[in-house]
Formats: C-alpha cells, structure tokens, sequence
C-alpha cells in the first residue's frame, strides 16, 4: 500500500491556507486563488469529506484595506489591521461557498481555548456540532485578544492544534512552495523537495528555514505542525496552493508536496493521550448495564447508568469509572460539573434540560473522550 492511499481514505481533513499564498504579493487578497481553493474544497465536501478551513489573511488583507505598505510592527496596530481584514476574508470565503451553496461559519481561536480543558470541550462541540450541520468551520486566531507570549503566531501550530483538537485524520497545509526541500530553495536553488518523512524525524527541521514576508513562521513552523499533528494520529501534506487543483489531486493519492507521517493511528493515538496524560478528579459509579454496554459495544456513557458520583469535578476534567463492585472500567472527560451531575443521576438525557435549564451534552461522557481501562 502507498502511503498516499493515507489521504484517498481522509474523512476529516484540516486545510490550512497560509498567508503568503492568499495575497497577491501583500496587495489584497487574491480572490481568484480563494475561488480555485474553495471549489476544490466543496468538490471534496460533495463526495462526504469533513472540511475545517484554518485560513491566515486577516493581517495582510488588513494592510491593504488601511494603506499599508510595512507589516505593522507593533501589537495594537497588527492587531487593528486584523480586525479589519477579518472581515474582508470571511466575506470572500463565504461569497464562494454560497456559490456552491455551502454554508460556513467563523471561528476564532487563541491558545488558552485550547489549553483550558473545559474551553477545549466547548470548542470541539461547537466544530463538531458545525460539520454534522454539514458547515465548513473557517478558523484563524483571535489576534484580538492574544498577547505576544501566547499569540500562535502563525497558524501552522493553529492548523495542528485544530487537527487534535477535532482529531482529522489529515492537515494540509497549503503555501507558496512545492512542500519541504532539502533547504529553503529561496536561497539554495538546487535543494531537492522530499516526497515522504516520519512526521517526528528530527533531521527534518534542520532542513527548514524561516517564512516569506507576509507568511510568519515559514517552513520550520510546518515541520513542527506535522510532528504535532501526528500526536493525534493525522498525517500531514504540505503542498503547493499554486498547483491547479491540489486538494482534490491529493485526494486522488497523487504524489504531490511532502507526506508527514505519524506512527499511530487517530484512534490510538487519542486513547493513548487519555489514559496517559490526564489526572482523574472524580468517579463515577455506573450501573451493571451501563458497564456491559461501555465495555462491549464501546458506547456513550449517559447519566441514567450513573449511581454515584464523588469528587468535585468540572466539565472537562477526566473522571474514572468504577462498577458497584468498585472496579475501574474507563476513564474519561466528563461534560458536567459535579454539582450538575448530582442532579441528573440516573436520569435519561430527555429529562437534562427540565433538570439543569440548559443541555451541554445529551452525553455525561462522549465515547470519543473514553477509554476503556
Ligand atoms: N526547507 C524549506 N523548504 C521549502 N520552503 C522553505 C524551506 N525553508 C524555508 N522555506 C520558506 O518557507 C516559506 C513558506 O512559509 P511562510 O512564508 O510562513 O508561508 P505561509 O504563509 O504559507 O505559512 C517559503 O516561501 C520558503 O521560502
Ligand atoms: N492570524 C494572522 C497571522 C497568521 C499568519 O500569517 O500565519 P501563516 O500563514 O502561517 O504565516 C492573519 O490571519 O494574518
């Protein structure tokens, strides 16, 4: 098998469009690219493909709309050219997925959503929520409200955290070279472009430099993406946006840009991180029938299995499961404070809102959160 059959079989692919590709040269945004892009990414929704877009522009299409020629070099100011040239970059996506009749929606990210646990929940609900809507989620990062030291930067690491975050199983990061060559071809031209690498070989980073003048972290911010995206399992192409129909020749398992492969599988690779990584703040004591069902048909835990809960635990935290007999069965991220969990033992997931007046979850833990111990 070759491993670009990895990317015949995506289902859920994270398309990340850099900065440097999406301006004409720092004048505005280059429509008629986003257009090229966007058909290619409602061919692939059409044949059931989940699509998250993680598109870079607000900045230089800012620039643009305020007259100016210098990336700004203070915060504020940048910050000020984002906001503006937010908006235009939605405005030019949504116009082309309306053409296609695509719905798509805005998010934006800074890097304590992701690292909150109950923030992270809330944020893959809501992507999750979107893709069963059949909606194409646009994300870039809320250069609002970030500061220097926890700004992404550039949205590469955006791309890989969005990648583990709603576990894809591939990252394509779209720029203005071919993929990773053996040396940044700006300055050596006769570097070679490597076709296949393991995703945490660290050879690989010598090999990158530093980015364009619009783009910010340039090749060394993919190779790390790769490698982080990996964590979860997803392979990661970094390919030409300039090559005619890309996304959907990649799809196809043409041998284009460079292949980062990871060791685990998505599903692996999440279930090793949730055994591992995660201290547990409470338990849960399950029913005899909720633990046959966890244990062999690998379900949804629902609160009317639950008979006891102890530990004051908040949404997000990992919790453990335990049998009448005290047995542990699983681990996993719990969507109710403790106080809200008391309330809705032994119930059915109909009766939550009556409960609580409000819903999170019709699930006390999804199966995607659970591992079985
Ligand atoms: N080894 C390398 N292979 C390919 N490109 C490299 C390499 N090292 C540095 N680069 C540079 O990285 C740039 C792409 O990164 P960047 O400018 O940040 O773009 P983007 O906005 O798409 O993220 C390329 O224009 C290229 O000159
Ligand atoms: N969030 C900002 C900066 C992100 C950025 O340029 O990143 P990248 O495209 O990875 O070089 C923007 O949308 O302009």
């Amino acid at each position: 098998m070759s491993q670009r059959d990895r990317l015949v079989r995506a289902k859920r692919i994270v398309v990340k469009i850099g900065s440097a590709l999406l301006t004409n040269d720092g004048a505005g945004l280059d429509l008629p690219s986003i257009a090229g892009w966007v058909d290619q990414m409602a061919a692939l929704h059409q044949q059931g493909i989940e699509l998250i877009l993680v598109s870079s522009g607000s900045v230089a299409e800012g620039m643009s709309r305020l007259g100016l020629r210098e990336r700004p070099s203070t915060l504020h100011e940048l910050q000020a050219a984002a906001a503006v040239g937010q908006m235009g970059l939605v405005q030019a996506y949504e116009s082309q997925f309306m053409r296609h009749g695509i719905q798509a929606a805005q998010i934006l990210l800074t890097h304590d959503d992701l690292s909150d646990r109950k923030r992270y929940l809330n944020a893959r609900s809501t992507v999750k929520s979107l893709l069963e809507l059949n909606v194409i989620p646009i994300i870039n990062e809320n250069d609002t409200v970030v500061t220097d030291e926890i700004r992404f930067g550039d949205n590469d690491t955006l791309g890989a955290l969005v990648a583990n975050l709603m576990e894809a199983d591939t990252l394509m990061i779209l720029t203005d070279q071919e993929g990773l060559f053996t040396a940044d071809p700006r300055s050596v031209p006769d570097a070679t472009l490597i076709s296949e690498a393991w995703a945490d070989d660290p050879e690989l980073a010598g090999m990158a430099g530093d980015g364009g003048r619009l783009g910010r972290g340039g090749m060394i911010t993919k190779v790390r993406a790769a490698s982080l995206a990996a964590r979860s399992g997803a392979t990661t192409l970094v390919a030409s946006g300039r090559q005619p129909d890309i996304l959907v020749r990649a799809v196809k398992g043409e041998a284009l840009g460079t292949l980062f492969l990871p060791k685990d599988t998505p599903w692996a690779a999440r279930k090793r991180w949730l055994a591992g990584h995660l201290q547990t703040r409470g338990t849960l004591m399950l029913d005899d029938g909720a633990v046959r069902v966890l244990t062999e048909k690998n379900t949804s835990l629902l609160s009317v299995g639950v008979k006891q809960a102890t530990g004051r635990f908040r949404r997000g935290d990992m919790v453990q499961c335990v049998s009448e007999q005290g047995v542990l069965i699983a681990k996993g991220l719990v969507n109710y404070d403790h106080d809200d969990v008391q309330k809705i033992l032994g119930q059915p997931s109909h009766k939550i809102e009556a409960l609580l007046g409000y819903i999170a979850d019709p699930e006390l833990i999804n199966r995607d959160n659970l591992v079985l111990v």
